[in-house]
């Protein structure tokens, strides 16, 4: 049917439409074969473009608006426009369905996984302050009843469910265009509207709140803080948020209410202790995203190929929900599937939120776990947003279970209880580990039985930021997909020669296991000359938990450097000095002494032009009143970063805290350490979610489906890229997720089909819900659920 399909766009398709409006998904290609189709058909030869290569920061850097046209047309290529042809036929897409809950016999999940049990049994201990309230929140009988009544139904789970399985709606024929239209209004007022889900425990009538950048959607930008604000940028937790605002407050700063001024990310870079004011905007199809999200309350999964901006998104998602919900944080969970990925967005692990321990039991047993622990009930009472990150490791099984307690605990039969999920990942990247005393089959999240209904917008983001060569992002897109042409076989083979540069910072190495990358990091470290020096992390919190929560922590207990030892970044520095930065440790010295002397006294071997750009760059160290070790005399590692445009930065490394926080902004466990780890090797768990610059890659030892492509999609050009035995049989992109993409696909085709306005990103969802409730009709009034009454009165409708 690809083929099919394929062969008819070769034929037919119209010239690309300008209008981002359209958007493909979910491509991965900056290219003009940003399509999905392109993802799944085999590549010709011609089928890279030839646009040149630029720095993706510089890019970044600009307005939407600013990007080179060639680029911009790349990725505003729509599904709707190359499929106007009615032949390609939506009628054929039944055919074309994949039934997700069927088993593959193709795969065996593979137990060899590096994850270690922490990652998943974190703290059942983790504990609010607060009772839990002695009465429960009833749901509107009419509600219930309606939900009841007017779900199709589902596809066939893998397992029963109590109630809310997926219905298997996008399979359902398009719409008219008039019922989309109603369905954009409908949607504002009712269905989950899961943020206005407590309001039904009261019910004032929802409001009608509109962010400053849907009047002006160009004014919000991200942008690296001031020098002074730095420390808030780093860290997304509440208590960050919450010190930031009272400062800006204190400040009287007159741009407080401007988009992009305010939160946690001011502005500014730090050369000469100037301040450079340096952004980069979100994409239109990110800000739509967050406006679907912190405007609409929709619930949503976003999804696209590495490096399209995942991580940035759910970081602005983050911080608007918490200013939104500043007066009670506890409104707003952020969790993830795995320990490192939670430290990673200042969040903890979805099973820490929920209290299920690890969650093997039956969901009856763990409702029965989570009622004897009154503050894990009342996380799941108090919550109205729930952050989901690197959802592809998280088991279809515990979604229905946690679906299963949400609407148990809450006593509401909305999925999940009737709480927004904001959730993020790509399925072809880490699967979910697998479950080695049942031995059964992995069970991706898009499985479960609850997924469909509890999603109301799937979003491919299809603009990829990291890897701005064309070339170079196709051949990860193919590499993503498993299907590898010959082409880019014999260009990943190329990869295989050494490189070496002169600025005496080494490619990082990725390695499957922990194992391998202690031993070989040491044994590196081992082989300089001279004594170590070690540095401690300061670690606080409840002893009881403590060590475990921060033994996800990518920053490590113990440091040892030495004079010449590799190491990475792992916090943003600056907009040029990011996470994932390589550097070499040049010398120790105190403050003081690095200040008195400047940058250039710590390089004896640099040559005079060197000398005199880095006489530019003196003054990075911190504001002496944040932090404590700044006049303490301590001898730090002085260490030589190769930034993100490839010039050398000379920087006194100091400690910066990690912090595992409770949604109401309790500190659980916090770790003060150098940030830094060694990284003349990485593992691939580690460097998931990571942009590297230099990295070299052995697939020799790949084991997992997934795990090539994340670690080859973590460099940014092909120049600083070595794969090493590279194989065909290497590359293995899972069966089912394929399916689950494709049919995403077919859907998206679907509903671009009725909308006489596209939808501003490929969310290929949006309409599924009301195609299947059959024609929009408003409820007749005495059917209306209280949301929908309170809505009306507002005049929605
Ligand atoms: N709107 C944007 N403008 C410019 N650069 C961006 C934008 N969004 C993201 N980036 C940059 O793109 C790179 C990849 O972003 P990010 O890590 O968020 O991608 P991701 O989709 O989460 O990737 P992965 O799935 O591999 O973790 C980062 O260097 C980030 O700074």
């Amino acid at each position: 049917m690809f083929a099919q399909a394929n062969k008819k766009f070769v034929a037919k398709a119209p010239p690309p439409p300008t209008s981002l409006g359209k958007q493909l998904f979910p491509s991965s290609s900056p290219t003009c074969t940003s399509d999905i189709r392109d993802q799944f058909k085999k590549p010709n030869a011609t089928g890279h473009a030839t646009q040149s290569a630029r720095s993706g920061r510089e890019a970044g850097s600009m307005q939407d608006g600013d990007r080179p046209s060639a680029h911009k047309g790349a990725n505003h290529q729509t599904l709707a426009a190359l499929y106007s042809n009615a032949n390609n036929a939506f009628s054929h897409s039944k055919n074309e369905v994949v039934d997700l809950t069927g088993s593959d016999s193709h795969f065996k999940g593979k137990a060899e996984v590096m994850l270690l049990e922490d990652d998943f049994s974190d703290d059942e201990d983790l504990d609010l302050d607060f009772e839990a309230p002695s009465a429960l929140p009833t749901m509107p009988k009419k509600a219930q009843a309606e939900t009841k009544e007017n779900m199709p139904p589902p596809p066939t789970p893998t397992q029963p469910m109590e109630w809310s399985s997926s219905p298997a709606s996008h399979w359902v024929p398009p719409q008219q265009a008039h019922e989309l239209e109603r369905t954009d209004t409908r949607e504002k007022s009712m269905k989950r509207n899961s943020s206005e889900e407590d309001n039904s425990f009261g019910l004032p009538a929802p409001k009608k709140r509109v962010l400053p950048w849907a009047k002006d959607e160009d004014s919000f930008s991200v942008k690296t803080p001031t020098h002074s604000s730095r420390k808030d940028f780093l860290d997304p937790s509440a208590s960050a948020i919450k010190e930031q605002k009272l400062k800006l407050k204190n400040q009287r700063q007159p741009q407080i209410s401007e988009p992009g001024n305010d939160g946690a990310r001011g502005a500014t870079e730090t050369a000469n202790g100037g301040a450079k004011t340096t952004a980069f905007s979100l994409s239109k199809e990110q800000r739509n995203v967050l406006d679907m999200v912190v405007n609409k309350g929709q619930s949503v999964f976003f999804t696209g190929a590495a490096g399209t901006g995942k991580s940035v998104l759910m970081r602005a998602i983050i911080e608007e929900l918490k200013k939104k919900y500043a007066k009670d944080t506890e409104r707003v969970a952020v969790t993830a599937s795995t320990g490192l990925a939670a430290c990673n967005i200042g969040g903890i692990t979805l099973h820490s939120f929920s209290g299920i321990g690890l969650g093997k039991e039956e969901p009856t047993q763990l409702i029965k776990k989570i009622r004897r622990n009154p503050k894990a009930k009342n996380r799941w009472l108090k919550v109205k947003c729930l952050i989901i990150d690197e959802i592809s490791m998280v088991d279809g099984e515990l979604f229905d279970k946690l679906s299963q307690i949400g609407r148990t605990i809450r006593n509401n039969g909305r999925p999940w209880g009737g709480i927004q999920l904001i959730i993020t990942g790509d399925f072809f990247q880490l699967p979910p580990v697998p479950d080695g005393e049942n031995k059964r089959d992995i069970k991706f999240c898009f499985e479960a039985s609850t997924w469909n209904t509890s999603i109301d917008h799937t979003i491919g983001l299809t603009e990829v930021f990291r890897q701005r060569d064309p070339q170079f992002a196709n051949m990860l897109n193919e590499m993503r997909l498993g299907e590898i042409s010959a082409e880019t076989e014999r260009a990943f083979r190329a990869l295989s020669r050494p490189l070496s540069f002169d600025d005496g910072v080494d490619m990082a190495q990725l390695y499957p296991t922990r194992n391998q990358v202690e031993t070989s990091n040491a044994t590196r470290l081992r082989a300089l000359p001279g004594e170590a020096r070690r540095y401690e992390a300061l670690d606080s919190g409840d002893p009881k938990i403590r060590d475990k929560l921060l033994s996800n922590m990518m920053s490590p207990k113990t440091l040892d450097l030495k004079v010449g030892a590799q190491v990475m970044l792992i916090k943003n520095w600056n907009e040029s000095l990011v996470n994932g930065t390589l550097g070499k440790v040049i010398a120790f010295s105190d403050e003081k002494t690095f200040e008195m002397n400047g940058v250039d006294d710590f390089d004896s071997n640099m040559d005079d032009a060197m000398a005199k750009a880095r006489r530019k760059l003196k003054g990075f160290s911190r504001d002496s009143d944040t932090d404590s070790s700044a006049s303490s005399g301590q001898i730090l590692p002085v260490v030589q970063f190769i930034d993100i445009d490839g010039n050398p930065k000379i920087i006194l490394c100091q400690p910066e805290d990690w912090k595992v926080e409770l949604p109401n902004g309790e500190v659980q466990a916090k770790r003060s350490q150098l940030p830094l780890i060694l990284a003349w090797a990485l593992s691939i768990h580690k460097a998931q979610g990571q942009t590297l610059e230099r990295v070299t890659v052995d697939l020799g030892k790949v084991f997992e489906k997934g795990q090539a492509y994340v670690a080859l999609s973590r460099a940014t050009s092909q120049q600083g890229l070595q794969v090493k035995n590279f194989h065909k049989s290497k590359i293995m992109a899972h069966p089912r997720v394929c399916a689950f993409y494709r049919k995403l696909y077919s859907v998206d085709v679907a509903s671009s089909r009725m909308a006489p306005a596209a939808p501003k990103v490929a969310d290929v969802f949006a309409s599924r819900k009301e195609a299947y409730r059959g024609p929009k009709q408003l409820p007749p009034q005495d059917e209306m659920d209280p949301d929908e009454e309170a809505m009306r009165d507002m005049g929605y409708y």
